[in-house]
């Protein structure tokens, strides 16, 4: 049987752990028509640790409106187990807008996967600190905005982006952005901008890190996705990876392999983020892959 994405939901769950959680969220559903065609879950330790909960479940015989289910859900499970939950209905597909610079190959990567279909999301507009990207996003069909944006002039050019993104961004995505966001608008967004950093973190934080990785004689390079917060390159982790490398590579090539590694990386983290796959737990995030 064919599973239509569009008449599907997804249900995220974090709670205290005790007994009975599975069985209430999943007879609420079953009372409700709801269809479960997939189950994830995750206890952080055996003793009065926390509790992850990630379903899927079929839409099409509902007995209830996605409000109206919603809200039933919050009064009769939600508040019974004190859930931090959510409930997307996959036909209000996310918006997510593209913050760059000048390198362009995450970006790439993300709009060709967009344009195959393979991410389920909506890409109202790119906007960038550099013009240098523009024919490339527009040669997709999506808006590019550039916003200068130095020390000087980081104030107006925050406020900038924020009213670019106020009402089309459901989340944001750092593809080699290469400037500091400030805490102000990182709290805009709270878990909700997701960078790739070009190195295994937490190794090598900041600028350059291949620079570093180079200069420390490094026999593994890597990539991270992680959620942004105030501090840099500090926040949730949401996918890595590595490649081997050697004395004989120059620092040419180990950005060359550090860029595969970039795009690979990003982009499983972007599905999963549209995929509804990422729960935080604390400063580390669950994910349902
Ligand atoms: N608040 C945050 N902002 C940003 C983060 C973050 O984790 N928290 N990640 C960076 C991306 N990044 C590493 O992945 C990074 C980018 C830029 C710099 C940096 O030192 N930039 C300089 C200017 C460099 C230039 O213009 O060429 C600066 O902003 O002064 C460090 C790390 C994106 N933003």
């Amino acid at each position: 049987m064919t599973i239509q994405p569009e008449t599907t939901a997804r249900l995220l769950i974090t709670c205290p752990d005790r007994p009975g959680i599975v069985s209430a969220v999943t007879t609420f559903l079953y009372h409700h028509g709801a269809n479960v065609t997939e189950l994830d879950q995750h206890s952080s330790d055996a003793h009065g640790g926390r509790f992850f909960l990630r379903l899927e479940f079929q839409t099409p015989a509902l007995d209830l409106s996605s409000e109206a289910m919603s809200r039933a859900f919050g009064e009769v499970v939600g508040e019974r187990f004190a859930m931090d939950w959510r409930m997307n209905f996959a036909a209000n597909r996310p918006r997510m807008v593209l913050l760059v610079s000048k390198h362009d190959h995450a970006l790439l990567e993300l709009l060709w996967r967009w344009s195959r279909g393979e991410l389920r999301v909506d890409i109202p507009l790119v906007i960038s600190n550099h013009p240098d990207l523009r024919g490339a996003v527009e040669g997709f069909g999506v808006r590019f905005e550039h916003v200068p944006f130095t020390q000087d002039t980081q104030v107006a050019a925050e406020a900038r982006i924020l009213e670019l993104c106020r009402d089309s961004a459901d989340f944001l995505v750092l593809a080699r952005f290469m400037r500091i966001l400030s805490p102000d608008l990182v709290a805009q967004y709270p878990h909700r901008i997701i960078n790739i950093h070009h190195s295994f973190l937490p190794a090598f934080v900041g600028a350059d890190p291949y620079q570093q990785a180079y200069v420390k004689g490094v026999k593994i390079i890597g990539a991270t996705a992680h959620y942004v917060t105030a501090e840099l390159d500090q926040g949730p982790i949401i996918e890595q990876d590595v490649a081997r490398v050697s004395h004989r590579m120059s620092i040419e090539e180990l950005k060359r392999l550090g860029r595969d590694l970039e795009r690979q990386v990003l982009a499983r983290a972007v599905r999963w983020q549209v995929e509804d796959r990422i729960l935080l737990d604390g400063s580390k995030t669950v994910v349902f892959s």
